[in-house]
């Protein structure tokens, strides 16, 4: 491999400004580089300002410190050797295919008999051939992702930025896609000499990558680097890819506080992690059950539970706030009261969750608090999306309050009305 640095990033910071205009750091010193001939992937959890990196590499973004710069330049706009993949493909729906993937051949002033050739041989390569007149809509997801793809290799780019680009596909679209990118780089018909793709999956950065970036989060820094020197393709069923599946899933669920000893409460500002009650549930009781009785290996357990990644870290992340199972060395196991919980009948699993929640998630206890103070027993939610908006954008305050109250609701802590958006007290008289 070349040591030639296409990307580099020394000391890059970045904050954004919380509801209440106090700066909300996402990035802190971050040093990187991707040098010639690399794939590297970007992994942490939502919100620990992958996107944001990706972003200032591709110079959307300006850093509030450090600097970014591309073949030693410094990047302080879109620099024309690096495209970027999004993951909601980003087509323009009133152009055709070709319009689509011509946009940046445009943009760089070739004429339209150059640019006709140049997005056919494109399109061609991508496996859109006969497509160039169709629209967007006209597509299927895996299609208009290639479109995405080929407008942004359709400008020979020395740097491929990938956001999440395969997340919106299903498993078996995303995969033949990823497959199709890396043919393409291991024979060299695509200029392109490095490429940084954000991903949720782990076996799709294991399959890729030669690198692997782990961020951590709040703000985002580099916690971990794994090296792959596995010759490409990579078979999914090899052992090495499957140790190396492992390895990463213990990393990123590893907690800095973790283990049988349930963690402190989380500040009522914590991004609670998207996991559903029937989601944490089934994966207690998959836990509980054989074979696993009790601990699982975490790509083991992934197989059984038929859930993608996505969905499965923000439950054992939930799991493990509430103390019922932790993560350890990529093993996944039920705490003593997990255990309780998988062997009782639905209302002492309510009553064990409520407790829980109200003793490990701020959020919940300050909802609770509020409300026992108040006469009537019930409060509007907007005090409490005000709070979490001194913390994360509107949208995310969203999230996290829904998280909130459907926790909240199973362990019966509080109750909530959608036609008014009023919190209250559960209802004393149906006991
Ligand atoms: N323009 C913005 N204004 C304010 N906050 C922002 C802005 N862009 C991102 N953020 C915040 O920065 C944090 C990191 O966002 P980013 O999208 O980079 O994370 P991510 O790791 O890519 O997340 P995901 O995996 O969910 O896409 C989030 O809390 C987000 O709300």
């Amino acid at each position: 491999m070349s040591t030639n640095v296409l990307l580099q990033l020394d000391g890059v910071a970045k904050s954004f400004r919380s509801a209440d205009g106090a700066p909300r750091p996402v990035l802190e010193n971050i040093d990187f580089s991707l040098a010639e001939g690399e794939i590297v992937a970007l992994l942490g959890k939502s919100g620990s300002g992958k996107s944001t990196l990706l972003r200032i590499m591709a110079g959307l973004l300006a850093a509030d410190a450090g600097t970014a710069s591309y073949r030693g330049a410094a990047v302080r706009g879109p620099v024309p050797g690096i495209a970027m993949v999004f993951q909601s493909f980003a087509l323009f729906p009133w152009l055709t295919v070709q319009q689509n993937v011509e946009l940046g051949l445009e943009a760089q002033g070739m004429p339209p008999r150059e640019r006709d050739g140049r997005s056919g041989a494109m399109l061609e390569l991508m496996g859109l051939a006969g497509f160039g007149g169709a629209l967007p809509r006209e597509l299927s997801g895996g299609m208009r992702q290639r479109v995405g793809i080929a407008r942004a290799l359709v400008t020979n780019p020395d740097v491929l930025l990938m956001d999440e680009a395969f997340s919106a596909l299903d498993v078996l679209t995303g995969e033949t896609l990823r497959d199709d990118i890396l043919d393409l780089w291991n024979s060299h018909q695509i200029p392109t000499k490095g490429m940084l793709i954000v991903s949720h999956n782990i076996e799709e950065a294991v399959m890729m990558a030669d690198r692997i970036i782990i961020l951590s989060s709040a703000p985002g820094r580099i916690r971990n680097e794994i090296r792959i020197s596995l010759q490409r393709p990579r078979s999914a069923d090899a052992a090495e890819v499957r140790a190396l599946v492992d390895e990463v899933y213990g990393l990123m669920t590893a907690r800095p506080a973790q283990g049988a000893v349930a963690a402190a409460a989380v500040h009522p500002g914590y991004r609670l992690p998207r996991s559903n009650v029937s989601h944490m549930a089934g994966v207690i009781d998959l836990l509980a059950g054989a074979p696993f009785n009790g601990r699982a290996d975490l790509p083991q357990l992934a197989d059984q539970a038929e859930l993608p990644d996505e969905e499965l870290f923000p439950t054992y992340e939930a799991l493990g706030l509430l103390g019922l199972a932790y993560v350890e060395k990529g093993d996944i196991a039920l705490t003593p009261l997990g255990q309780r919980y998988a062997a009782a009948e639905q209302t002492l699993r309510q009553e064990i969750f409520g407790q829980q929640l109200l003793t490990h998630v701020a959020l919940a206890g300050r909802i609770r608090q509020k409300l026992e103070q108040e006469a009537s027993g019930a409060l509007p939610e907007k005090p409490f999306l005000d709070l979490l908006e001194q913390f994360m954008k509107a949208d995310e305050a969203k999230h996290v309050l829904e998280v909130a109250i459907e926790w909240g609701r199973y362990g019966e802590v509080y109750e909530y009305d959608f036609h008014s958006g009023l919190l209250k007290l559960p209802d004393q008289d149906e006991e």
